[in-house]
């Protein structure tokens, strides 16, 4: 679904400056309004949202700065770009200090409106959500998110075990980080464990921690994530990947919450919070053999699932913006613009990869941009619109606005034979395809293998940017 950006109106009483206010703004794909006269905005700014606008000063009847004074006296909170042939450096200070966000003078330059322009849109929606506890690192503002912080601040009080699912990349970890943030165990240590990054033959000193000569390559006594975690939370990531064998001894932890290090047979205790997460589907994974029953059960006590970015797609303006700043900051690079057209752009692709894909992508896009707007560069255009007809027999007008689970397995499908087919099947690597999707190798892996795609297979048509 894509969420539009609300008008941006211009103020002024020449004709011209109008016109050219309007081209430029158009061309960046907003929709403009256009007022001769102070009055007939005030009226307008009473009825519907508008991102911003762009105020003239010297109107006949009533001025620019009265308008913005009249807006603060009725509480409305408009975002004033002024726009001034006759600007004055204590006019400026007045118009600043009463909240307007760039004073500009005429003849304007394009790119000091459009960036004044870009700071306008992005304060339309706060950033940061707040929640019972304050402010919360998880951005977003679909229905879906805020069932799912309305959950966190249910369980996070508690002390119960909670089961984090979701596909790979939707914010698994952000969320165990939160429950941790609003939980009594706050100011002790978070410690994460990846599941699927340690070698075999190290799980069991990797959790427990093992005594000095346990074993060839022991040099020293060494705490274990679980000792690590005492008082705290303890983050079980890519819980699904756990060797069946080490399983029995996670299970014993987790009801006792004693252990032994590897080489000691002196019994630990640890006061522990268990979050875990999964991208697999664990109730196959029982039923396959490959995962005990009652380590699921011992889990799964307050299972929350976080939905694929492809169904929550109102967050992505927010989620957008956030990396936009995110990366400007982090690669001290110029800020970028979000056009109208690239977030829509942003809005029809399919993400496999979630928010990480999409972190990648706006990350990308902010360098290339140096400071202009920002062009996505997707792995593949779905230019076709998300509404399916339903077939011949149902009545017309009863048309879906949802893909079923097997058109979204195929869409997902074709969009990684086309990634795949574009680096010539090159998994790793910059230039790889789990780098372009914005996933794992090894969760590319998987999924090819899951879906049995092979090097011959047709590609899915390619369609052009
Ligand atoms: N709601 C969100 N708000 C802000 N950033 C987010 C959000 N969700 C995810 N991210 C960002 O997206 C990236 C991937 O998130 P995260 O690592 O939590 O996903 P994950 O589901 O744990 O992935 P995996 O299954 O591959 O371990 C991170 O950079 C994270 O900061």
């Amino acid at each position: 679904m894509s969420v539009p950006i609300p008008p941006i109106c211009v103020v002024d009483d020449d004709a011209g400056i109008r016109e050219a206010v309007e081209g430029l703004l158009r061309a960046e794909g907003f929709e403009v309004e256009l007022f001769a006269s102070a009055q007939r905005f005030a009226a307008r700014a009473r009825q519907a949202p508008l991102s911003c606008v762009v105020l003239d000063v010297e109107l006949p009847g009533l001025s620019g700065l009265d308008l913005q004074r009249e807006l603060a006296s009725a509480g409305l909170d408009v975002p004033i770009i002024f726009l001034t042939g006759h600007g004055s450096i204590p006019m400026s200070v007045q118009a600043m200090k009463a909240g307007a966000i760039e004073f500009l003078t005429k003849p304007f330059d394009a790119d000091d409106l459009l960036g004044a322009i870009q700071q306008a849109v992005s304060g339309t929606h706060s950033v940061e959500l707040e929640t019972k506890n304050g402010t919360t690192d998880v951005i977003g503002e679909s229905r879906v998110i805020r069932q799912t912080l309305s959950r966190i601040q249910m369980v996070a009080p508690t002390d119960s075990t909670v089961l984090i699912l979701g596909e790979t990349g939707t914010g698994k970890e952000v969320l165990a980080k939160e429950i941790h943030r609003c939980s009594r165990r706050a100011e002790k240590p978070l410690i994460r464990v990846n599941c699927a990054s340690i070698p075999k033959d190290l799980y069991e000193s990797e959790f427990f921690g093992h005594v000095k000569g346990a074993f060839t390559g022991a040099f020293k006594d060494r705490v274990g994530r679980f000792e690590a975690a005492d008082g705290g939370t303890l983050f079980l990531d890519e819980i699904g990947e756990i060797p069946l064998d080490l399983q029995s001894k996670l299970l014993r932890a987790l009801q006792e919450r004693q252990f032994e290090r590897v080489g000691d047979d002196r019994t630990k205790r640890a006061d522990v919070r268990i979050i875990a997460a999964t991208n697999r589907d664990l109730g196959a994974e029982v039923a396959a053999g490959r995962f005990r029953e009652d380590l699921y059960y011992r889990l799964n006590v307050f299972p929350l699932e976080i939905a694929p970015l492809r169904d929550r797609m109102e967050d992505i303006p927010l989620l957008a913006r956030h990396f936009m700043e995110l990366a400007a900051k982090e690669m001290n690079c110029p800020r970028a613009r979000l056009t109208p057209a690239g977030l829509a752009m942003l809005q029809n692709y399919h993400w496999p990869g979630n928010i990480r894909e999409l972190r990648n992508v706006i990350e990308r896009a902010v360098i290339m941009a140096q400071g202009g707007a920002a062009e996505f560069d997707l792995p593949i255009t779905i230019t076709e619109p998300l509404p399916v007809k339903s077939s011949g027999e149902e009545p017309s007008g009863t048309e879906r606005d949802f893909l079923t689970e097997p058109e979204m397995l195929k869409r997902e499908r074709d969009n990684l034979l086309v990634v795949l087919e574009k680096t010539g099947w090159k998994i790793k690597g910059a230039d790889g395809a789990a780098e372009l999707l914005g996933i794992k190798p090894t969760t590319l892996l998987s999924r090819i293998k899951k879906m049995g795609l092979r090097r011959s297979e047709p590609a899915a048509r390619r369609v052009p940017a």
